[in-house]
């Protein structure tokens, strides 16, 4: 469990643990007998005796309050724990076996929800007579087809996800699949439909102890409370306030706990939404303010970016600085995990949820010529510039693409986006025709699984370009396809690079031989730190860098007899060696590298190293 949901459960979880020993606690408490009467004392105010006052019987209010919490908690906790169970194994079954099971779970329970809760509770309480055990039980018929509906929906779209193919595929038993794949993967909404039917549980159980169908007098429960209050509400407002608010402060309580509680469950974060403009700038010192006399067209000065770690934060990219000018391409290359992509994701404003800037400056110039610091922009601003200033493409176009949208609509959607209106029909298909996809007119009504991969990373380049962008930023766009789709989408870039003129990009890759057939110039990354920058010939003729040596060496167009693989991996970010980073892996390395982290330094004018011993490469 992430340390940042750790915290944000503390104080929910607390008060809700207080609660809870509360209720169980009661019989222990040095409290008023909650049954015992005092008629001579009805509707007493609050005294040192009795702090909450005396009800219409002369009853202690607050023992009633804390006797008729463990009565509310313990049948919403026990009928929900019930409908949970029983839900989420008719949900799972139905959605992974489909046909006759689905048809005997799912459909079965679902029969319940064609009838009024209030009516199907009436029902049973009429059957079997009132009480806390009939309450629980048909309070849990009537929330176990809602446990049933997600965990069905859920389990029918992890179904379909590689992971559980992948189980199948190795031949795991299907218990296991259902218990350890499945359940921990469709946890999380099934959390939060918990923390909604306790909830609802406890207004139900007090609408229906109010109905006098509930729990049975004098026993307290916040229901019958509220019975009794309401009659005498003209001389006692305050009866019918304190179970009012408890109720209500406990199902807030509830849903707040149950929601900080999913994001804790959740390692991908994907509840805690995008750090917002005040967040992403508290955490970043005040940076000079931009001044016009920037030159180029992008200017990422110190960018230093943190993700929380198993021991603390941890920086993921640290200071990297590179610029680029107008109808320049620059590669940012490196091994999976150098923090390529997240740098290029810092320069678009969509950094992941986990991960922070701390530090830098990303200098845009844009249209108007005004500089601008785009880590600093709120998001307002931020979303006027994408899709219109700034571009990107993504590696994968089928995860890309709305599959449910024809490919026209979604390429006249960014043009819409940014104010044009008229003859947008004309202009996709114009686009697309750009782009090189055959038959345009046609083609602009397709759904996105009726062309071929290397066809919709051209209805994404489209899209990207409509708008004519200063900056178009491309992340690894040609690796989930094949050779030589990758060979035709690196030409139509270059194509449409010559054709927009003053349109810089940024191509994000691992590739070599793609950074040799695009770039001008190339940044080259290892473990968050740019280690080499420079002229694309340059550094492939003489590279100043070991780490770019190694993966020139490496690369498999070269002579196959002189194919080298660099050794070990990039440390993970929260163990990053002393001194030089790549040290361990470097065949050059010398006692000096591991004590000191050496400065990038400039070495030419446009040539850069983070090496101690660059001039024995020359
Ligand atoms: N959302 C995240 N939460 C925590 N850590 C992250 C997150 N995204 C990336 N990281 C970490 O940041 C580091 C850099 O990731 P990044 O995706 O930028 O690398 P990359 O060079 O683009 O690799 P790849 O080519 O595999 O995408 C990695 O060590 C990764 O573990």
């Amino acid at each position: 469990m992430r340390r940042i949901g750790l915290r944000a459960l503390a104080v929910p979880g607390l008060i809700s643990l207080a609660i809870l020993l509360v209720a169980v606690a009661v019989p222990l408490l040095p409290l008023a007998d909650p049954v015992r009467q005092d008629v001579a004392n009805r509707l007493a105010g609050p005294s040192a005796a009795h702090w909450l006052g005396q009800d219409e019987y002369g009853r202690d209010v607050l023992s009633r309050i804390l006797w008729g919490a463990r009565v509310s908690l313990s049948v919403a906790f026990a009928a929900t724990a019930v409908a949970a169970v029983i839900g989420t194994l008719l949900g799972i079954l139905g959605g992974y076996f489909r046909g006759v099971v689905e048809l005997a779970t799912v459909r079965v329970a679902e029969i319940v929800l064609c009838f009024p809760p209030l009516l199907l509770a009436l029902l049973v309480v009429t059957l079997l007579g009132p009480g806390a055990g009939t309450l629980i039980f048909s309070l849990s018929i009537l929330f176990a087809p809602g446990f049933a509906r997600v965990a069905y929906g859920e389990t029918l779209s992890a179904r379909a996800l590689d992971y559980v193919t992948a189980q199948e595929a190795l031949g795991a038993p299907t218990g296991r699949i259902l218990v350890r794949t499945l359940l921990p993967n469709i946890a999380a909404p099934l959390i939060v439909q918990f923390s909604l039917t306790v909830a609802s549980a406890m207004v139900l159980e007090s609408g229906l102890s109010f109905l006098g169908l509930g729990v049975v007098p004098p026993s307290p429960s916040w229901g019958l409370m509220i019975r009794g209050a309401r009659a005498t509400m003209e001389q006692a407002p305050l009866l019918l306030a304190w179970p009012c608010l408890a109720l209500t402060l406990t199902v807030l309580l509830l849903n707040l706990l149950c929601d900080r509680l999913r994001d804790a469950l959740d390692p991908r974060g994907r509840a805690a939404g995008r750090p917002g403009f005040l967040r992403r700038v508290l955490a970043l010192p005040a940076a000079a303010a931009p001044g016009a006399s920037v030159p180029g067209l992008l200017a990422v000065e110190g960018l230093t970016l943190q993700v929380p770690g198993p021991a603390g934060p941890v920086q993921v990219v640290r200071d990297v600085g590179f610029s680029l000018a107008p109808g320049e391409t620059l590669a940012i290359v490196g091994e999976s995990g150098s923090g390529k992509t997240l740098t290029g994701l810092a320069i678009m404003g969509l950094l992941p949820p986990a991960v922070t800037p701390v530090a830098g400056r990303i200098l845009f110039t844009g249209r108007d010529g005004s500089v601008r610091d785009l880590l600093r922009l709120p998001e307002r601003e931020m979303r006027r510039l994408r899709g219109r200033d700034l571009s990107m493409i993504f590696q994968d176009p089928s995860s890309s693409l709305n599959p449910l949208v024809r490919i026209g609509v979604q390429v006249a959607e960014s043009l819409r986006a940014h104010g044009v209106a008229e003859g947008v029909k004309g202009r996709v298909v114009a686009l697309l025709r750009q782009v090189g996809l055959p038959d345009p007119e046609r083609q602009a009504m397709a759904y996105p699984h009726e062309v071929s991969g290397g066809q919709r990373q051209r209805v994404m380049i489209a899209a990207a370009i409509a708008n004519h962008p200063r900056l178009l930023l491309a992340d690894e766009p040609t690796t989930a396809l094949d050779v030589t789709v990758q060979a035709q989408i690196l030409a139509l870039l270059a194509a449409l690079k010559r054709a927009e003129g003053v349109m810089g990009m940024v191509f994000v890759t691992h590739n070599l031989a793609v950074v040799a057939d695009i770039a001008d110039r190339a940044v080259v990354m290892y473990a968050g730190e740019v280690v080499e920058e420079g002229p694309v010939a340059e550094l492939f003729a003489a590279p100043r860098h070991p780490y770019t040596a190694a993966l020139i060496a490496s690369m498999p167009e070269g002579e196959a007899d002189r194919l080298t693989a660099i050794p070990g991996a990039v440390p993970q970010p929260w163990a990053m060696p002393a001194g030089c980073r790549f040290a361990p892996r470097c065949a050059m390395a010398m006692e000096a590298c591991g004590a000191t982290s050496p400065a990038l330094a400039e070495i030419a004018p446009g040539r850069a190293t983070r090496c101690l011993r660059w001039k024995e490469m020359a």
